[in-house]
């Protein structure tokens, strides 16, 4: 059992956005950044979600990364009750791709703001990477993790280059 507490939460609205948000757990994973990740629901589980969003603070929790699909009202709840960072990925959804996702986790009105990223795994792999940048202003080892990610990043795309 990992005895090393979570310092960013995972939340997604069901178990079929897991292909997705495992992109932001496997980011996490790379980066050595302890995580709990879990299905809470604030359509279906309202009481549990609202238990979640008023603890997380209290038990350590510095990030919480939540995806939702369709009327996606996940993120913008944990955000309505907890004072921790909410990022906030639209899962795509059956019959609008996710616009509807995206649409529903963005549009926050003033005061509660959840930063939302890309659709898809390309914004639960992004919204990892926003949550280790945070952590890793007060985190130097953490810091340095994040320059060499970048360098590897830039070697890779350079060793795209086609050849003529
Ligand atoms: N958007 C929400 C919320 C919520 O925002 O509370 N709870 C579940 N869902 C979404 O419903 C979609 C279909 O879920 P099922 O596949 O379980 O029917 C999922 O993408 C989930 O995130």
């Amino acid at each position: 059992m990992n005895s090393v507490k979570p310092v960013v939460g995972v939340l997604m609205g069901s178990s079929s956005d897991w292909d997705i948000m495992k992109h932001a757990t496997d980011m996490l994973t790379v980066f050595d950044v302890p995580f709990e990740a879990q299905v809470i629901s604030a359509h279906r589980m309202p009481d549990d979600m609202f238990t979640y969003a008023d603890a997380a603070h209290g038990r350590g929790i510095r990030a919480i990364i939540a995806g939702a699909g369709g009327a996606a009202h996940l993120p913008g709840m944990l955000a309505a009750k907890t004072i921790v960072p909410v990022f906030g990925v639209p899962v795509p959804s059956k019959y609008l791709k996710g616009e509807d996702s995206l649409y529903s986790i963005v549009q926050m009105p003033k005061g509660v703001p959840v930063a939302t990223f890309a659709i898809g795994e390309a914004g639960a792999a992004n919204a990892a990477l926003h949550a280790i940048a945070n952590l890793a202003m007060n985190d130097a080892v953490l810091a340095q993790k994040l320059k060499d990610f970048r360098v590897k990043q830039y070697e890779h795309a350079l060793a795209m280059t086609l050849q003529s």
